[in-house]
């Protein structure tokens, strides 16, 4: 199998706001309205067939339930821009309380489905499901060297959640020597894995580790192994290994019964980033944040009588509020240069919020927070809306200070709070997973208390006196470094920081502080990019030294 091509933006570490917005592109599928007829009707035409299509054939069997299987993974796809097409391999009599039937679809008649498909179509991957008997296996496979397509990823089902065997014993040596030496990626949960391997136990991350390698070893390009059944784990932990690197992805293990299709789904998530062009760990990392928000919206869901019900792929589309545009995996390496705006001070040199967010994007600012204490709601949210578009376009994440209801209306990137301001636990609720949450912390029991509620980072200071922000005590480097000892979460130093002490705070060496926060050395100062510019190339040969 061909292997995924890179991505034409290449996505730097910084840039995961912009990649996300790339990657949701929700299509915008306006009526259908036949045109008045004009003097050049076939260029429509040709201009109609000049654009490609993200497509994923995907390969499983049907659930008359539509948790899972083909059901699941068109309306993965769907959700995330990509078309689906399907090939049947089974046909599954299932609800929420188990499978009552299988019906596997005769091999030829398979084979009939994906030459259709295949000879006709641009598939860039394929995905597969259920794949009930090794004669389907070698079909598929034997159609794959025909047609050969983009990405190749197989979700080895077996065992439907319920505890019903889905793909016998004898299907699992085709599974081993002919698909997997073709598969991009191979996504295994860790019975699957223990099944694959000869029935290992499988009880640590350790040996989760181990398992990816040994799948590895079967042909594979990269392995996922899923952690999503592991006991004891507050964390949802899935191990990625791409023969070098073994990566642990840690997700929110969300409360609740509907996870039936969350294998599918992931699966189908990952076929439809690769189609569109994302990286591997990239499309891992969209996928997995995908399951998870899914699972959060539908937590409530009422499906049927069973103990695992379906949850709503297409949450994103009832639920403005949360639009896939911000979904943003959030990475601590963004808090390195964090620019906090200030109202006044913006009036004070004559620029408007828009121009002081544009001008510390372009001298190096890699997150930024509205922060405007004196603007009427209207306007507030009117400069908001703005810097999203600004922000999204430069893949830099844009948070509002203390204003969930402005973060929402703008579809922000997160917010970030106080101790006087609205809980980080109730901001979560408000927000959903997808959403970056920042919590200011002086103290270590404030920082265990922001990761207890479900925070993304902290912000601790003021590390030297500011007159920014009134009655704020002074930590010093002591209260800063007895903070950033005792969090879970990554910090960013804020107080006082300027160019002539940032680098003092970036050596102290602390592992967890990822960067400073500034307000008056940036937008208190006539030319914002300038000072944006100085202080990042500080911090850069700060970073250098220790
Ligand atoms: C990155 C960052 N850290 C701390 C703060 C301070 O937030 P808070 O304590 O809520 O005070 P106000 O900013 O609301 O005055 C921050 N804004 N950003
Ligand atoms: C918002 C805030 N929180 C703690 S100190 C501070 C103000 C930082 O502003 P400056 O960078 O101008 O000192
Ligand atoms: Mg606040």
């Amino acid at each position: 199998m061909a292997s995924v091509s890179a991505p034409s933006a290449a996505l730097s570490p910084h840039r995961t706001s912009a990649s996300a917005a790339l990657l949701f592109p929700y299509p915008c599928f306006s009526p259908r309205v036949s045109p008045a007829p004009t003097a050049r009707p076939r260029r429509l035409a040709v201009s109609a067939r000049a654009m490609p299509w993200p497509h994923v054939l995907t390969v499983a069997g049907s659930d008359s339930g539509a948790g899972a299987g083909i059901q699941a993974d068109i309306k993965a796809c769907a959700a995330l821009g990509a078309y689906c097409s399907s090939v049947i391999t089974a046909v599954t009599a299932q609800n929420t309380v188990g499978v009552q039937g299988v019906h596997a679809v005769p091999e030829e008649f398979v084979g009939e489905q994906l030459k259709s498909v295949l000879a006709d179509m641009s598939v860039d991957v394929v995905k597969t499901g259920m794949l009930p008997s090794a004669g389907i296996v070698k079909v598929l496979c034997e159609n794959l060297r025909k047609f050969p397509v983009k990405a190749l990823v197989v979700d080895p089902v077996m065992v439907s959640t319920s505890g019903d065997t889905l793909s016998g014993p004898s299907t699992l040596a085709t599974y081993r020597d002919e698909l997997f030496p073709m598969a991009d990626i191979v996504t295994p949960n860790v019975k699957e894995a223990s099944k694959l391997l000869g029935d290992v136990s499988l009880q640590t991350i350790s040996d989760m580790r181990s398992a990816a390698e040994s799948i590895y070893k079967l042909g594979p390009k990269h392995v996922l192994v899923k952690g999503g059944d592991m006991p004891d784990s507050t964390d949802a932990i899935d191990v990625f290994f791409d023969g070098e690197e073994f990566i642990e992805l840690h997700g929110l293990r969300i409360k609740t019964s509907n996870t039936h299709g969350t294998g599918c789904t992931l699966a189908s998530c990952i076929a439809a980033e690769l189609a569109k062009g994302a990286t591997m760990l990239h499309a891992v990392e969209v996928a997995k944040k995908f399951v998870e928000s899914a699972l959060y919206h539908s937590k409530d869901l009422v499906i049927g009588n069973g103990p695992q019900g379906p949850f709503d792929h297409l949450f994103s589309l009832n639920s403005p509020l949360h639009k896939m545009g911000s979904l943003h995996k959030f990475n601590p390496d963004d808090l390195f240069l964090y620019a906090v705006t200030d109202s006044g001070m913006n009036k004070k040199w004559g620029r408007s919020i828009k121009d002081a967010v544009k001008a510390a994007i372009e001298g190096g600012a890699t997150i930024v927070q509205l922060r405007e204490k004196d603007t009427e709601t209207r306007e507030f949210l009117e400069a908001a809306k703005a810097c999203v578009e600004i922000c999204r376009s430069s893949g830099v994440p844009l948070l509002i200070n203390d204003r969930v209801d402005v973060a929402l209306a703008c579809n922000a990137d997160g917010v970030h709070v106080g101790q006087s301001d609205m809980p980080a636990w109730e901001v979560r609720e408000l927000l959903g997973p997808g959403k970056i949450i920042g919590v200011s912390c002086k103290t270590p029991a404030q920082a265990g208390q922001a990761w207890k509620d479900g925070a993304d980072y902290i912000g601790c200071g003021g590390v030297f006196p500011t007159t920014t922000k009134a009655n704020n005590p002074t930590l010093g480097f002591e209260g800063l470094r007895t903070v950033c000892l005792a969090s879970k979460l990554p910090v960013v130093a804020i107080g006082g920081i300027n160019t002539g002490n940032a680098g003092s705070v970036m050596e102290l060496g602390l592992p967890n502080l990822k960067g400073v926060a500034v307000v008056s050395a940036l937008f208190d100062r006539e030319c914002v990019a300038t000072e944006t510019r100085s202080l990042r190339s500080i911090l850069m040969n700060a970073c250098s030294r220790s």
